[in-house]
C-alpha cells in the first residue's frame, strides 16, 4: 500500500485555503476578462460588489477593475484614481459610500458616452437618383480604408467591370429569396421597379461588434427599413447643388434612355421630399468634400443630429 501523507488539521485548513485563494484569483481574472471583452458591463461588476463585498467582484481591487474597463490604461488608472479618491489596493467591497458613488457615477457616465459613440457607427447614405450617391462611396471606399462599405447583393446583372463581392453579390431571384428567407438582409427593396437590392446583415454585425464604422449606400426604402431595424443608425441625405444639375448628371451618365430617364426623374422628385426624416442633409457639390463632409459625421460620435445645411 502506497504511504499516505497524513496532514495535521492546521495544514490541511493552509492546503484548503490556498486553493480556495487560487480559485477565487481565478474567478476575479475570469471576471476582469469578461468586462474587458465587454462580454459584461463594468457597472454590474460595480453593483454586484456593492451587493456582496466578500463575493468575486467585492474581492477586486479598483485597480484591477478600472483597467480592466476598455480604454482604461495605467497613465489614466492614476489620474481617475485619484481623482475619484481611492487608493489602488482598496477592494471594491471595501471602499466607502462616497468613493462608491464617486467611481458608480464616473463608470456609468463612461458606459452612456460609450452607448452614445457607438450609434453613429452605421451611416446610410442616400439620396434621388444620379446625385453620385455611388460615386462619393467609392470616393470613399478609395481615400478612407477605415470605414466599412457594405456590399449589397442584387438581382441586376453586372456591368461592364463590375466585380463580384466588391460592387455587389450578384445573385438570381432563388437565391435573393433564400436570403429573405433566413433573415440574412438587414433590409430589402425592389429599387426603379426592376431589380431587387438588399443589405447583408452578417458583415454589418461583425462590423460593428468590432467597433469599426460602417457606410451603406442604399435607396430611401432601405433607409427606412434601416432606421425602423436600427435606430441608432445615421441617415445622410445626398442632395444636388440644384434639381438642373440632378438632370445633367441623370443625362450625363448616359446609362438610361429617355423613357427610363423620366421614370427616375419623377421618382426623384419624391425622394427629394424625403429629405426630411433624415438626420443630416449633405449637398454633393464635389465628390471629395461631399465625402469628407459623410466621413465627418461618422466621426462625429455621438454628436446630436444637426443639419448640414
Ligand atoms: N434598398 C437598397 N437599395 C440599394 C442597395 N444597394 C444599392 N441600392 C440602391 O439601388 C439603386 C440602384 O443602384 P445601381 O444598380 O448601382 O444603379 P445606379 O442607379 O446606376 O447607381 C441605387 O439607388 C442604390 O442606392 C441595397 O442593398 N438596398
Ligand atoms: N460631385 C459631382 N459633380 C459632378 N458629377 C458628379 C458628381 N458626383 C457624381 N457625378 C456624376 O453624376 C452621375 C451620377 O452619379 P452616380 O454615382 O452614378 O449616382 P447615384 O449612385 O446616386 O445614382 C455620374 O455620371 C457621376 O460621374
Amino acid at each position: 500500500m502506497p504511504e499516505q501523507t497524513v496532514r495535521t488539521p492546521p495544514e490541511v485548513d493552509r492546503v484548503a485555503a490556498s486553493r480556495a485563494a487560487v480559485e477565487a484569483r481565478r474567478a476575479r481574472a475570469e471576471l476582469k476578462n469578461r468586462v474587458s471583452s465587454g462580454a459584461i458591463s463594468a457597472l454590474t461588476v460595480l453593483d454586484d460588489a456593492f451587493a456582496d463585498p466578500d463575493g468575486v467582484a467585492g474581492r477586486m481591487r479598483a485597480t484591477d477593475f478600472l483597467l480592466s474597463v476598455p480604454a482604461i490604461g495605467r497613465t489614466k488608472l492614476t489620474r481617475i484614481l485619484e481623482d475619484l479618491k481611492i487608493s489602488p489596493a482598496k477592494r471594491l467591497g471595501g471602499l466607502g459610500p462616497n468613493q462608491r458613488t464617486r467611481l458608480h457615477d464616473f463608470i456609468a457616465d463612461r458606459e452612456s458616452k460609450n452607448r452614445q459613440h457607438k450609434r453613429s457607427r452605421l451611416i446610410v447614405l442616400a439620396g434621388p437618383t444620379a446625385v453620385g450617391k455611388g460615386t462619393v462611396a467609392s470616393y470613399i471606399r478609395e481615400n478612407y480604408p477605415d470605414v466599412l462599405l457594405s456590399v449589397s447583393a442584387t438581382t441586376r446583372k453586372p456591368r461592364p467591370g463590375e466585380v463580384e463581392g466588391v460592387n455587389y453579390f450578384f445573385v438570381d431571384d432563388a437565391e435573393f429569396d433564400r436570403l429573405i428567407e433566413n433573415n440574412e438582409l438587414l433590409e430589402h427593396a425592389t429599387v426603379h421597379n426592376a431589380s431587387r437590392y438588399g443589405t447583408p446583415r452578417g458583415p454589418i454585425d461583425e462590423a460593428l461588434a468590432r467597433g469599426d464604422s460602417v457606410l451603406l449606400e442604399i435607396d430611401i426604402q432601405g433607409a427606412r427599413q434601416v432606421r425602423a431595424a436600427m435606430p441608432e443608425a445615421t441617415l445622410v441625405f445626398l442632395l444636388p447643388p440644384s434639381w438642373d444639375e440632378l438632370v445633367r448628371r441623370l443625362v450625363g451618365r448616359g446609362t438610361e434612355d429617355a423613357e427610363e430617364r423620366e421614370r427616375r426623374l419623377e421618382t426623384a422628385r419624391h425622394e427629394l421630399a424625403a429629405q426630411d426624416e433624415f438626420d443630416y442633409r449633405v449637398v454633393n457639390g464635389t465628390v471629395a468634400d461631399a465625402a469628407q463632409e459623410v466621413v465627418d459625421l461618422i466621426k462625429t460620435r455621438g454628436a446630436r443630429p444637426r443639419r448640414a445645411v
